[in-house]
């Protein structure tokens, strides 16, 4: 939900400076909230109070959060209201809300949303265990124990006060608190931990998301049942637009059902108001469901972004897989054109859109999004889905519209969701990417206990006292990091983002030889992984892209995405895991995984990037050369990667047997 900078605590003027610009700045609200780096979360344990088990964080996180917070308070006292338009209250108001328990800074950019509440206090629940994990926050299932309701509380991590953390996490909460409606995710209320200063939302619990329900195996929908969420999809949707909402990630694990198959949309933390005269940015939806104009740079898009994303939804739900699984931006345009068709001559001309230069082909792509799909979807669906498909989006009409399709209207009707068969597990996209990283561990355990078996059957032998041996590892792991201290992300990045040139991003797992002085440029990714999340469906277990949409997370998904296809497994675990700490977070300063990541090279002696300076055919137009060449750099990274890491791996084996020789 925010965006945290992990180089450590800015100084004050720095802060003033930045919460001074933003405030004049007219993308103030939008700015590209991926573009931030994120901080490790502090882990979340339990603490005995009588017999429950109430809330708490980490003691470091609470030391470090105090600070921050009492030194960010006091700025933005001097600097006054990062988003005035969000914080139109009263000094009367305002000191009421603090006196009754708001923090100020709180206050100060999301008054407005606070009105009426009281924060509630951390040890009135009961934490019972995680159940979700987003880039900007983890989610935990918990008792509220004055009601004895189950609850949903979303920890927020906005670290280091970071001024977009904060202004991303208040509009979170203003738009949340402006929505009110059965579809939409209510925000029940907000949790002000007061001694570590952690924030979490509280909602109702809901079990399962249409992705985990979906890609169980034995759970196929009806067609009443399709309509029944689509339906609710747009009822919800229609809320959210009369508001001035946009959602802005509408994707199956972000549609949460109840027992009784009520949907509610959720995660807001990419929505924002649509009438703003202010430019948007066009970095966000998750990449399969992005629709064209976005990814053509527009930064005037309306309320259709979302039926894009539903138009998705709609054809996931009947054919079992993605409609649009693009590895990349420029493939995910690829794949838009040829099953959608390109637009025509005059939406080029009146949409002066960013990226036209690039993506406009040199011809007009026909449509086949009927034909294609007229044996897995049925007519009044295919209708339905011809319109919110449309690639010009002044064409897919509303949601309202949508609603009273033939779709809606003819039979068989949408059931009713309570009529619908309960699912007594709980399936959520969150407990497929558990089960399957547990798995995966156990293949990697076994894999490698067979792999050290060989390789030190003599040092085995040997090994010290388990104390010894722990200070020897740690004096391994110390002596293989030293090497490994510069960030490729500060050596590497001078140029930023360059049009659609993209980088082959660091893979862990992955890594290169050294580089020409000799050094190794290996260490944890971090500022440019960013935001992903692992997209399953009933056939297909494949990954999506990082959401930010950003050409190093393309890139990085669809060289993993590669690497699944080239091992014949169609198997994707390491990509998963990989998009599951894609915040970079978890293991920042962890040594021992900072050898793993580097830049691949790329011709010319300079071995640590790729660098795929873009556009690929710069001005043609063509489309096709563009992605045939495409595939073949990614091909070949992948190639030079899966070696390298070979050599790398043989290399630290041949290390770590002589450090062991030395340590005894
Ligand atoms: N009310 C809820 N009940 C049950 N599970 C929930 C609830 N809210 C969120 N979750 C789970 O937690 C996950 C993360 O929540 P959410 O998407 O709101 O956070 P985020 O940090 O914005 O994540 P993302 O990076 O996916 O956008 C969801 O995918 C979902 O599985």
């Amino acid at each position: 939900m925010g965006c945290i900078c992990s180089k450590g605590v800015r100084t004050n003027d720095d802060y003033i400076e930045t919460c001074k610009k933003q405030s004049t700045n007219h993308e103030n609200l939008d700015s590209d909230k991926t573009s931030v780096n994120r901080r490790n979360e502090a882990t979340f344990r339990l603490i005995p109070n009588g017999n429950k088990n109430v809330l708490s964080d980490d003691e470091e996180d609470k030391e470090s959060f105090v600070s921050q917070k009492e030194a960010t308070v006091k700025l933005l006292d001097n600097v006054g209201p990062l988003q005035p338009r969000m914080s139109r209250i009263g000094n009367g108001d305002r000191t009421a809300k603090v006196v009754a328990g708001w923090p100020s800074w709180l206050v100060s950019v999301a008054g407005e949303a606070l009105n009426g509440w009281l924060p509630r206090s951390a040890d009135s629940f009961e934490k019972l265990e995680m159940i979700g994990q987003g880039t900007y926050s983890n989610v935990y299932r918990a008792r509220d124990l004055q009601t004895n309701q189950i609850v949903a509380l979303k920890k927020v991590r906005f670290a280091n006060m970071d001024p977009e953390s904060v202004r991303f996490m208040a509009r979170e909460i203003i738009i949340l608190r402006r929505l009110n409606h059965p579809n939409v995710m209510k925000l029940q209320g907000i949790i002000i931990s007061k001694a570590s200063g952690s924030m979490y939302l509280v909602f109702e619990y809901l079990y399962h998301d249409l992705t985990g329900l979906a890609s169980t195996p034995g759970i196929k929908f009806s067609q009443s049942q399709i309509k029944c969420y689509v339906k609710q999809l747009l009822l919800g949707l229609e809320h959210c637009h009369s508001c001035g909402v946009l959602h802005r990630d509408i994707k199956g694990s972000n549609l949460l059902l109840d027992r009784d198959n009520n949907l509610k949309i959720a995660d807001f933390g990419l929505s924002t108001f649509c009438q703003r005269k202010q430019p948007l940015t066009s970095r966000v939806v998750t990449l399969w469901y992005r629709p064209p104009e976005l990814l053509l740079g527009s930064t005037d898009y309306g309320v259709t972004v979302d039926l894009w994303s539903t138009g998705c939804i709609l054809a996931e739900l009947f054919t079992g897989k993605p409609l649009l699984p693009g590895r990349t931006e420029v493939e995910q345009m690829h794949k838009i054109f040829k099953l959608c068709g390109s637009p025509s001559e005059e939406y080029w001309r009146r949409s002066r859109l960013r990226h036209a230069a690039i993506f406009k082909p040199q011809h007009q792509y026909k449509r086949c999004l009927a034909d294609t799909c007229k044996d897995l979807i049925p007519p009044s669906a295919l209708a339905l889905l011809e319109v919110l498909l449309a690639v010009e989006p002044e064409s897919r009409g509303t949601t309202s519209s949508a609603l009273q399709s033939e779709f809606f209207t003819t039979r068989p009707f949408p059931s009713e969701p309570s009529s619908l068969p309960r699912y007594h597990q709980p399936r959520k996209e969150f407990d497929i990417k558990l089960r399957e990283e547990e798995a995966r561990r156990r293949r990697k355990g076994a894999s490698n206990k067979q792999n050290e078996a060989k390789r030190f059957s003599r040092e085995s032998k040997a090994v010290p006292a388990p104390s010894a041996n722990a200070e020897l590892l740690a004096s391994i792991q110390k002596r293989l990091g030293e090497t490994n201290q510069t960030s490729v992300s500060e050596k590497f990045n001078p140029e930023g983002d360059s049009g659609f040139g993209f980088r082959i991003e660091p893979l862990e797992g992955i890594t290169t030889a050294p580089n020409l002085n000799g050094s190794s440029q290996l260490r944890t990714q971090r500022s440019y992984v960013q935001r992903g999340g692992a997209q399953l469906s009933r056939f297909s277990n494949s990954v999506a892209p990082n959401r930010d949409g950003s050409q190093f997370g393309s890139v990085r998904d669809a060289l993993v995405s590669q690497r699944c296809l080239e091992d014949g497994s169609g198997n994707c675990n390491l990509s998963q895991r990989l998009l599951e700490k894609p915040n970079g977070l978890k293991k920042e300063d962890d040594s021992s995984s900072s050898s793993k990541e580097s830049i691949l090279g790329y011709g010319g002696g300079k071995r640590e990037r790729i660098h795929y300076s873009g556009p690929l055919i710069p001005g043609e137009g063509n489309l096709d050369e563009m992605l045939k060449e495409h595939e073949r750099q990614i091909l070949l990274a992948v190639r030079r990667a899966q070696s390298d890491k070979a050599k790398r791996d043989d290399n630290i084996q041949g290390r770590r047997a002589s450090l062991m020789g030395n340590g005894r």
